[in-house]
């Protein structure tokens, strides 16, 4: 049994957790008890962080605390965001600019001296890397545009101050309110790649910073959250190529092409987030622009209902919607991991003081299959 290899870890528990819960077979997914559905329609995602980070919805007077706390943490230094203006300049990757970024903000952390132990402490720097990251990614975006950083609005929440800051303009109620739920859906999602590759940082007892610098990269690939970047580009190159949509995934299925935003490892059915950013999208197509709605339901339909993937298990995933959402915001494809990032940050924290609370150390162990019994032979007589 100790000697079972589970390749990617699939089904294997490492850990107890309270934050989320996910049944797979039936697309349910809930935050310490709350369906998704609920939170999305109802909350905001200061609660959201809140219930994820304290254990309860807070009432009133916590919210109101908790989030002018946040607000007083959105400012970030000078010299980083110069450091940000020269990766713009450079044509950094989004999704590394903000690792590169997440990671100097330790040299501002007021509380930088504090062990991992002190829970408290990681909590508080928790918050405030929740706080900065929208200030971070709104500046690289004005910077590779050529303009300046806007101030953020203490006046606004975090939805809608990040997309003030990001174009200079306050978003109307419905981009705030649907740009507020795509964080929602995306804050936690139990030991997925880049939460659990938080907690294996934060195992040694690492900082915090050193956690979510680590998240940050392992949500950027394509298997994981790097996928809602790629959705978008197959829909313009659908858009843009000869074929009809059906004709299109037809094809690229034929030629053994993975369509991004399907498939997941968790669920057998179609992701609950991804219900709600189709309804999201949907809306947004009535006053904008149909065709990527229609491209991506003609995607879903000829994959399910055709192909039959989804007796395979394989449907779409909470990447498959967020593109044509985040599209129809207006948001450049290439931020769309990073906003992910913005809103798993989140979850990220929460799992890492989970974990250090009641820490052991991960170090699982790969069966060796390399030669044995080697002799040795000096350098310079190989
Ligand atoms: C936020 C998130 O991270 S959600 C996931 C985002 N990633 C994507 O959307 C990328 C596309 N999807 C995938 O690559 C996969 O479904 C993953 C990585 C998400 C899950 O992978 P795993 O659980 O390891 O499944 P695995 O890659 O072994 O695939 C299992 C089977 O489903 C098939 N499959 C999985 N995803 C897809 C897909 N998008 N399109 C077509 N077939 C697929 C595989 O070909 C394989 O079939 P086989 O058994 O006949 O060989
Ligand atoms: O749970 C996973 O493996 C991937 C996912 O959907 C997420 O991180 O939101």
């Amino acid at each position: 049994m100790a000697d079972d290899l589970k390749k990617g870890l699939e089904g294997v528990l490492v850990a107890e957790s309270e934050l989320s819960s996910i049944d797979g077979d039936v697309g349910r997914l809930v935050y310490r008890g709350y369906p998704i559905e609920a939170l999305a329609e109802g909350a905001s995602y200061e609660e959201v962080l809140y219930l994820l980070w304290h254990g309860h919805l807070p009432d009133e007077r916590e919210l109101s605390s908790f989030t002018e706390a946040m607000v007083a943490e959105r400012e970030v230094d000078d010299a980083i965001l110069e450091t940000v203006r020269r990766l713009a300049e450079a044509d950094e990757e989004p999704m590394a600019a903000l690792r590169t970024a997440t990671s100097m903000l330790s040299a501002t952390e007021p509380e930088g001296d504090a062990n991992a132990e002190d829970l408290d402490a990681s909590l508080r720097k928790g918050r405030r890397i929740t706080a900065k990251i929208p200030t971070v990614l709104a500046a690289f975006e004005r910077y590779r545009q050529g303009d300046e950083p806007v101030d953020p609005n203490p006046e606004l929440g975090l939805a809608a101050n990040f997309l003030y800051m990001f174009t200079g303009t306050e978003p109307d109620e419905i981009a705030a309110e649907t740009f507020d739920q795509a964080l929602i859906l995306h804050a936690d999602h139990g030991l997925n790649a880049s939460t659990f590759t938080s907690m294996v940082i934060a195992s040694t007892m690492a900082d915090v910073y050193s956690a979510i610098t680590g998240g940050i990269g392992a949500l950027s690939g394509p298997l994981h959250g790097g996928a809602n970047q790629d959705v978008m580009e197959v829909l313009i190159e659908i858009d843009e190529s000869d074929l009809d949509p059906h004709d299109w995934v037809e094809q690229a299925t034929e030629e053994g092409r993975r369509i991004p935003g399907f498939g997941h490892r968790v669920y057998n059915v179609k992701d609950p987030r991804a219900h709600i950013l189709q309804q999201r999208s949907e809306e947004l197509a009535e006053t904008g622009e149909r065709k990527w709605y229609d491209i991506t339901t003609t995607i879903e339909r000829y994959l399910t209902e055709e192909k039959g993937l989804v007796e395979k298990g394989i449907a779409p995933n909470v990447d498959f919607y967020s593109g044509s959402v985040y599209y129809q915001l207006g948001i450049p494809i290439d931020m769309y991991t990073p906003i992910f990032a913005m809103s798993r940050a989140g979850g990220w924290i929460a799992h890492v003081l989970e974990y250090q609370d009641d820490n052991r150390l991960i170090r699982p162990r790969a069966r060796y299959t390399g030669p044995e019994d080697q002799t040795f032979v000096p350098l310079e007589e190989r």
